[in-house]
């Protein structure tokens, strides 16, 4: 996937481009990421990007020439039908579907504001879509838009190897995830369950869905309340929560 980055702190993507699964992806090819600062768009001596708010108020905004000049340039180079996308507590809330979809485009491309924001102007124009990792304000849009780009990235096809991919399906069928144990066996007074150490696939299998349906139950009910259960997963809830007490 190309992925063009608009951003004033470019240096900020290092965090994705040098590290971990995302810096693989990149090392490999399988990620292309390129940036353009908007502050080299600016065209007065100053390098403006942002400018007091209309109707007065706190903070600045972003001015809309030097973005769409950085717009421009990037789908120049990625092509001019690449989705723009935008970062913002004003857009819809990230989850994995949103994720899984993206990663099946060829390219987009990211815009991280600072500041207020962004221009209203160059949202209705420019915007194909708004994008919010959550309901909270952050001081930039970069965190963000590197939360995204390592969600996208992790589900590009070879990507994470067939060892890592597997921990990928617990959070693709809507759950959340089961529990995990390492080395030592054991810890003080807290033993691995020794279901795991048994090597019976099946039944760990079992356990780590059992898990996931309890966990959910417990701490993302409204996660569940979107899910049809299979027979197997019903009775593997019930059987949850009857130990659970309830
Ligand atoms: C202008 N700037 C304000 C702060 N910001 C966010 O808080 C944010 N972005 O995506 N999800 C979020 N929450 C990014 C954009």
């Amino acid at each position: 996937m190309h992925l063009g980055v608009i951003s004033l702190f470019p240096e900020m993507y290092r965090a994705v481009a040098d590290y971990g699964v995302t810096g693989r992806a990149v090392s490999q090819g399988r990620l292309v990421l390129n940036f353009w600062n908007p502050r080299d768009f600016a065209q007065d001596k100053h390098r403006t990007v942002d400018d007091r708010p209309y109707g007065g108020g706190p903070g600045m905004v972003m001015k809309v020439e030097p973005l769409q000049a950085a717009i421009n340039a990037a789908k120049q180079q990625l092509g001019s039908d690449t989705k723009v996308i935008y970062l913002s507590p004003q857009g819809q809330v990230l989850d994995q579907q949103s994720l899984v979809t993206m990663s099946q485009r060829q390219s987009m491309i990211v815009i991280a504001g600072r500041y207020e924001g962004i221009d209203e102007r160059l949202i209705a124009s420019q915007i194909d879509e708004e994008w919010s990792i959550g309901d909270y304000v952050l001081s930039g849009g970069e965190l963000a838009s590197m939360v995204l780009i390592d969600g996208v990235t992790r589900l590009l096809p070879g990507v994470l190897g067939d060892e890592e991919s597997a921990q990928q399906d617990s959070f693709m069928n809507g759950l959340l995830d089961h529990p995990h144990y390492t080395r030592p066996e054991q810890l003080d007074n807290q033993a691995v369950p020794s279901v795991l150490l048994g090597g019976d696939h099946e039944a760990i299998r079992k356990w780590r869905l059992k898990q996931s349906l309890g966990r959910t139950w417990l701490r993302r009910p409204d996660l569940l309340a979107m899910k049809t259960l299979s027979d197997e997963q019903t009775a593997l809830l019930e059987e949850f929560i009857a130990e659970h007490g309830q």
